[in-house]
């Protein structure tokens, strides 16, 4: 579980977050919604040691984050996968050297024994075939599923999401979002994803919580983020198909 208390960041006059108060549970997935430039990647970036805070603490099973040396951090951040926005693969490394790339730095693992991971995450995305791809013959969708198998590769506890899907056609954005679902389910993993895109969240997200203003207005599973009242929210969610909203019955 990882515990958000009363988190305020500024950036000179700039007041991002302003007394963020999240509860993110273990072994579920928890999606951040919010506008533009409101401060989610900030969060983000608090909840794996990159940024510190100039208040407020940041409890994962416990202890505060916030108040470790950057070796304690160390320790810390390898149960954490990150996905960035960009999803940034080494443009010169082969699809498998990528995925080998955090156990080369992280592990003593041997040069068998790593081939032996890269191929199980490869093929737990369904990409063993590209090992020795580079990623400028990928397609989108691919260079996001080897990402992940990247993010997975050793074998985080936590994973953190910063726009898994974006540049994507809808159709990938789907299948990437429902992969990453399944891969949180069939690992018990606790997911932290950042995105924009409502109906995703609402078939895949255990919880969901909308950040407005630096802090977090709203949070609950979707269908109470369906009933909210809370006025940006609703804005944020009307733009869906009518099909996706509470109250909504097909005709019999
Ligand atoms: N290192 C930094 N220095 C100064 N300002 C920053 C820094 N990082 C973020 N900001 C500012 O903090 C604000 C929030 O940025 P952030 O990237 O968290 O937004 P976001 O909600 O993730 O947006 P988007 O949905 O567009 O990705 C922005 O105004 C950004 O310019």
């Amino acid at each position: 579980m990882i515990k958000i208390i009363d988190l305020y960041k500024s950036f000179g006059k700039h007041q991002v977050l302003r007394g963020v108060n999240l509860k993110i549970p273990a072994g579920k997935m928890t999606f951040i919604m919010g506008a533009s430039g409101t401060g989610k990647s900030v969060l983000l970036k608090h909840i794996i040691g990159l940024i510190s805070p100039d208040k407020g603490q940041i409890l994962v099973d416990g202890k505060d984050i916030t108040k470790l040396s950057e070796r304690e951090l160390m320790k810390v951040r390898k149960r954490f996968g990150m996905l960035f926005q960009e999803g940034a693969l080494f443009d010169s490394m082969t699809v498998g050297e990528n995925v080998a790339f955090p156990l080369k730095e992280h592990t003593k693992l041997s040069e068998k024994e790593i081939r032996a991971r890269v191929e199980l995450k490869l093929s737990q995305v369904g990409l063993l075939e590209a090992i020795n791809k580079m990623p400028s013959e990928l397609s989108g969708g691919m260079k996001k599923r080897v990402a992940l198998a990247r993010a997975l590769a050793l074998d985080p506890e936590i994973v953190l999401f910063d726009e898994p899907t974006t540049g994507l056609d809808p159709i990938m954005q789907e299948s990437i979002s429902y992969l990453i679902k399944e891969t949180q389910e069939r690992l018990n993993l606790t997911c932290v994803v950042i995105s924009h895109d409502v109906p995703i969240a609402f078939a895949v997200a255990d919880k969901i919580a909308f950040l407005y203003e630096g802090q977090v207005v709203e949070e609950g599973p979707p269908e109470k983020i369906k009933k909210s009242e809370h006025p940006f929210v609703k804005k944020f969610i009307r733009a869906l198909p009518a099909c996706f909203k509470e109250g909504h019955h097909e005709k019999e």
